[in-house]
């Protein structure tokens, strides 16, 4: 007798015990997975998905660096190599106190499927620290960064892994990881992405997370028959991912009402304009400051603390910020506040429970792993004009960025349509993911 789905899930747990993020994000897809290689005899018998829920390899590292005062402190390094199926590892890193095993493997998990919906040939990988960027000085973050580089440029290269930014790793900190991987294997190579321009970044990779969520937010609304524009959008968060899909957002007529950082969240009826919007990106990316500053600066705005953007009336929900962190309760309120569409900025920003009561109300529901998937995607140009030795223009970025948008969206349409012909979009990311990376599994035999 083959093995159930229960069976498949109780395994993984068994095998990986106090890791729910993990579990969440492989039961999450082996829910579509697990039928579709029922369906389709040649994935059967190849261990495929158990295969891809074991990391091809993991790495664990100590990280010591000397404080500001001459103390030396130790942090945990990681890098879990999940799959290179379609291509060399790829994926980014995190640094925040909650990083560890679970929360990496969880994210790795989700970026090969992720990868493979981008169309390139990029293999699925993350990895990071518990380091915290918050509060140190840029000496401090520049000599962790240093010392985490030291150990990670064994394992590293511009055809076996490229890693990227993520929370906690920015602009900064991937310059200080370029200088030091340079410096120690003397070669200028294309082994990081999110690059400044200066030393080989694209235009458009820091942009690219956010303009592409709202791309795919708009391709499902015009699948309705409708649009963006004019409607009234929350965000959470406001780093990298957010700021950009609040840029775009605004760009194309919708008005931004909310932002937040893990201490609460600013409500602004008038709308942010792309003038308070570059007060954020001074605020956040220049001071390193919090988002409460913003109702000094606008008074009118509101500043809630130790609160969610959820319970704000909105058309258009976009978290941005991290996992889980749409639970029933906010579900709920957008429900019951009209929300049409869900934009997943953020990797599995919302809780298995929520998810499901936006399901059931049939909310367009923007998985993560297809609806921020541009972020990756323009890292995978960076690559290709870094093998090149070219630099491509901000208008051809932004063009390759929505043509893939668009396929990743025609992917799941083409197997997500469900008999009534409603879209789900989870099963349509999840299997158009899958496929590919089970096809080049299947040729290259079990390894
Ligand atoms: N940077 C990228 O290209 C991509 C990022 N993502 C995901 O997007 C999300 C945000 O990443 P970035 O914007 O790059 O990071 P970031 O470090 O630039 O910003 C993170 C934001 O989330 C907020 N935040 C962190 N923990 C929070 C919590 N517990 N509650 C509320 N807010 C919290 C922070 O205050 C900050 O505003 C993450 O889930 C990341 O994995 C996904 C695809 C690509
Ligand atoms: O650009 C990259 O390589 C990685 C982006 C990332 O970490 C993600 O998609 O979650």
């Amino acid at each position: 007798m083959r093995q159930t789905l229960q069976d498949f899930l109780k395994e993984v747990e068994n095998k990986n015990p106090n890791q729910p993020e993990f579990l969440q994000a492989v039961s999450e897809a082996a829910e579509n997975i697990f039928p579709f290689i029922e369906e389709n005899k040649k994935y059967q018998n190849q261990a495929i998905l158990e295969r891809m829920v074991e990391a091809e390899r993991i790495i664990i590292f100590r990280v010591a660096w000397t404080d500001d005062s001459g103390a030396i402190r130790v942090n945990r390094g990681y890098r879990v190599q999940m799959n290179s199926a379609i291509g060399p590892y790829k994926g980014g890193l995190r640094f925040h106190p909650t990083v560890n095993l679970n929360i990496l493997k969880f994210l790795a998990f989700e970026q090969v499927l992720k990868n493979s919906l981008t169309t390139l040939a990029l293999g699925g990988a993350k990895g990071g620290s518990d380091f915290n960027p918050k509060g140190k000085s840029d000496a401090e973050v520049m000599r962790f960064c240093q010392n985490f580089m030291t150990e990670l440029a064994k394992h590293i290269g511009a055809q076996t892994d490229i890693p990227a930014g993520d929370i906690g790793v920015g602009n900064r900190e991937i310059g200080y990881l370029f200088g030091q991987y340079k410096k120690l294997q003397n070669n200028f190579t294309g082994v990081l992405t999110g690059k400044e321009i200066a030393y080989g970044g694209s235009l458009i990779r820091p942009e690219a997370t956010g303009y592409g969520t709202v791309y795919f937010v708009e391709h499902m609304l015009q699948g309705q028959n409708k649009s963006i524009k004019g409607k009234q959008v929350c965000i959470s968060g406001s780093g990298n991912v957010a700021q950009y899909a609040a840029e775009k957002a605004i760009e194309y007529g919708a008005k931004v009402i909310t932002l937040s950082d893990s201490s609460g969240y600013i409500h602004d009826k008038e709308g942010i304009d792309q003038e308070k919007l570059d007060y954020v990106k001074e605020l956040k990316n220049g001071k390193r400051g919090r988002i409460k500053s913003y109702v000094e600066e606008y008074p009118h705005a509101v500043y809630h603390a130790n609160k969610a953007p959820w319970e704000e009336k909105c058309e258009v929900a976009l978290p941005c910020a991290t996992e889980n962190e749409l639970n029933a309760t906010a579900a709920k309120t957008l429900v019951k506040n009209g929300c049409l569409a869900i934009g997943e900025g953020a990797n599995m920003p919302c809780t298995k429970d929520a998810v499901d009561i936006l399901q059931e109300a049939k909310i367009l529901y923007g998985i993560g792993k297809a609806a921020n998937a541009g972020g990756v995607a323009v890292s995978g140009l960076e690559m290709s004009q870094n093998a090149m030795g070219v630099r491509w223009s901000a208008e051809k970025v932004n063009e390759e960025l929505k043509k893939i948008m668009k396929e990743i969206h025609q992917a799941c349409v083409e197997y997500g349509t469900l008999e009534n012909g409603e879209i789900d979009y989870i099963k349509g990311a999840n299997i158009a993911g899958f496929k590919k990376v089970a096809d080049a599994m299947l040729a290259q035999g079990a390894v």
